[in-house]
């Protein structure tokens, strides 16, 4: 789904972030992404959504190059992935229904197929019945749900996340989690990048470990994969 063959990132200005990665994520595999402050995961993820460009490097989705992506196609390869973050991005005039329902009024849903998904969404996520409220009058936690059900509300086969449980206590963290899991169990390509080791060490999960723009053991995993493993 994902592949990364010898990427490197140095933004304007020369500050290198990421150096000669490679690495796979399978389709419909779960995986956690590491590595210290500023060791480069937030610049992966943006290379992987198009945000930022590699300076060298291959980074292709799905067996296509996106190097070669005019600006154009960049929204329709967005509308693929569900991308989620620290601070959910949420708007907070809007009440937690027109937060979920943003994705698709963009891509010119009907109010009625709108109504559905938006429902099933905030279903899947464990708020039902809240779709009036304001995200001021939810718990951190439940913000964090409404960023979670935006992202996945038109059903993309990938989910980024960029330190999704950052700002939560262990047990809400750990939720949090489980919730990435059953979209796993859906078949859905999950990756997450979290600073959170002792929370990684409790999931069964592949770890991707990043350190000053290097990824350890990179060639050993892109071996193992060409072999068809993960
Ligand atoms: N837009 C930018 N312009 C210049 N340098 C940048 C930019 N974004 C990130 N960097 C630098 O690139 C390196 C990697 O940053 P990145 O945000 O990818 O790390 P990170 O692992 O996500 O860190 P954190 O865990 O603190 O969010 C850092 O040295 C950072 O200062």
């Amino acid at each position: 789904m994902i592949h990364f063959e010898q990427v490197s990132k140095i933004y304007p200005g020369g500050q290198k972030a990421l150096s000669e990665v490679n690495f796979r994520l399978h389709q419909g595999e779960m995986a956690f992404l590491t590595g210290h402050s500023g060791a480069g995961k937030s610049t992966l993820l943006k290379l992987i959504t198009v945000i930022e460009r590699a300076s060298a490097g291959k980074v292709s989705i799905n067996g296509h190059d996106i190097a070669k992506l005019g600006k154009k196609h960049v929204p329709y390869l967005r509308r693929n992935i569900g991308m989620i973050f620290q601070n959910h991005h949420l708007l907070m005039d809007k009440s937690v229904f027109d937060n979920v329902a943003l994705p698709l009024v963009i891509e010119g849903f009907s109010h009625g197929e709108i109504r559905k998904r938006v429902a099933g969404a905030l279903d899947m996520v464990g708020l039902y019945g809240k779709e009036r409220h304001l995200p001021v009058m939810l718990s951190g936690g439940e913000q964090q749900r409404v960023g979670i059900a935006r992202a996945i509300v038109n059903k993309p086969p990938l989910l980024l996340a960029d330190e999704p449980t950052g700002n939560l206590d262990p047990k809400l963290s750990m939720d949090i989690l489980r919730l990435f899991e059953t979209f796993h169990d859906a078949g859905t390509s999950v990756l997450i990048a979290t600073h959170d080791l002792g929370l990684i060490a409790r999931m069964k999960y592949r770890t991707l470990t990043l350190r000053q723009g290097k990824m350890l053991g990179g060639d050993e995993i892109y071996t193992t994969d060409t072999q068809g493993q993960a």
